[in-house]
């Protein structure tokens, strides 16, 4: 946990310093004339905060928190989490002090595919109740709180069941900082109301941080001390709840409706695709081809024609 420094003033858990990152192609460096998907970045939290991190499909939500993760290489000064890099300094996720759960629990497997989701006959109460170094009392306490069966087996449960189990797993070591990527698509009303209580619980008695990428608005009114609003790979806003009125009156969503209908418009008039991408080029006339790679357990590699990886013939 960060130290507080002797003037009382806390370290931030997380701190972006112009942080720009484009995804590598092929040969590992960025195709030419791509555009970041997040640029410029810089903006930090203190522990305790709790932020939602909202934008439309594409606007680097996933990206900016696999970044924040230590998921992607990036300069070691552009994201510090509880002071370190978490891309150079693994023991950060390794310890739990930084916890990432985001997507389906799933996995690439050799010669059966990508993004096998989890499955095998296993109790879900073992492999929680299992978690070397976890007091009886926090696994007991969140198999609660996210209304987990210790009888389920994993081959056998819906994908809220799985997903409880999934949240139930992430949540285990007593993170310091916590990257949430829309990860109650599947759970039921009263289950999310039970995990937000439980956030919230964690960062006024622990004085976590949470960062929670999310379309979901419902109920999250009171939740967050911070709003951040990412387009076009840029923040547009990232303020304390209470400096927006339509939040303190309840209407985030009406906020979060004014913002994207606002980007929709610029988008248009600025001759961008609805996800804020520049429309590809015209034909160039060149020889590019779709062309099959072969097949890599399970996906067809291919080039397509004006694609990143097109091949030129
Ligand atoms: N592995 C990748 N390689 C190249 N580009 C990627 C990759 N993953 C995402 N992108 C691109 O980065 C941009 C941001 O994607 P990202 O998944 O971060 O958006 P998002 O805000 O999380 O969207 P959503 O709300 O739909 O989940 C998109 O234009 C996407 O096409």
């Amino acid at each position: 946990m960060p130290a507080a420094a002797s003037n009382g003033v806390c370290s931030p858990a997380v701190q972006v310093s112009g942080l720009t990152f484009s995804y590598p192609d092929l040969d590992g460096t960025p195709a030419p004339g791509t555009e970041p998907v997040v640029r410029n970045m810089t903006m930090d939290l203190l522990p305790g905060q709790r932020c939602l991190l909202i934008g439309a499909n594409g606007a680097g939500k996933s990206t900016l928190l696999r970044v924040l993760a230590g998921k992607h290489m990036v300069p070691a000064g552009s994201v510090r989490v509880l002071g370190q890099s978490p891309f150079h300094d693994t023991q950060l996720s390794g310890s739990g002090a930084l916890s990432y759960i985001g997507g389906s629990w799933d996995r690439d497997i050799a010669f059966a595919g990508y993004s096998i989701p989890l499955q095998g006959d296993f109790p879900a109460g073992k492999m929680i109740r299992n978690v070397p170094g976890i007091p009886a009392e926090r696994s007991e306490r969140l198999m609660k709180v996210l209304d987990v069966n210790p009888e389920w087996r994993m081959h056998q449960v819906s994908d809220g069941q799985r997903r409880r189990v999934q949240l139930c797993l992430g949540l285990l070591r007593p993170f310091q900082v916590l990257l949430l990527d829309e990860i109650t698509v599947d759970l039921d009303v009263l289950g999310r109301a039970d995990l937000f209580a439980f956030l919230r619980e964690e960062c006024e008695e622990r004085n976590v941080t949470i960062i929670y990428a999310t379309h979901i608005f419902d109920g999250l009114e009171h939740w967050p001390t911070h709003v951040m609003y990412l387009a076009r790979g840029e923040l547009q806003a990232f303020q304390p709840v209470d400096t927006f009125p339509e939040i303190q009156r309840g209407d985030l969503l009406g906020l979060v409706c004014s913002w994207l209908t606002k980007e929709r418009e610029f988008n248009k008039a600025d001759g961008r695709l609805p996800d804020g991408t520049k429309a590809a080029p015209a034909d160039d006339g060149l020889n590019l081809a779709n062309w099959n790679n072969g097949w890599a357990a399970g996906r067809l590699a291919s080039s397509i024609k004006h694609s990143s990886n097109a091949v030129l013939r």
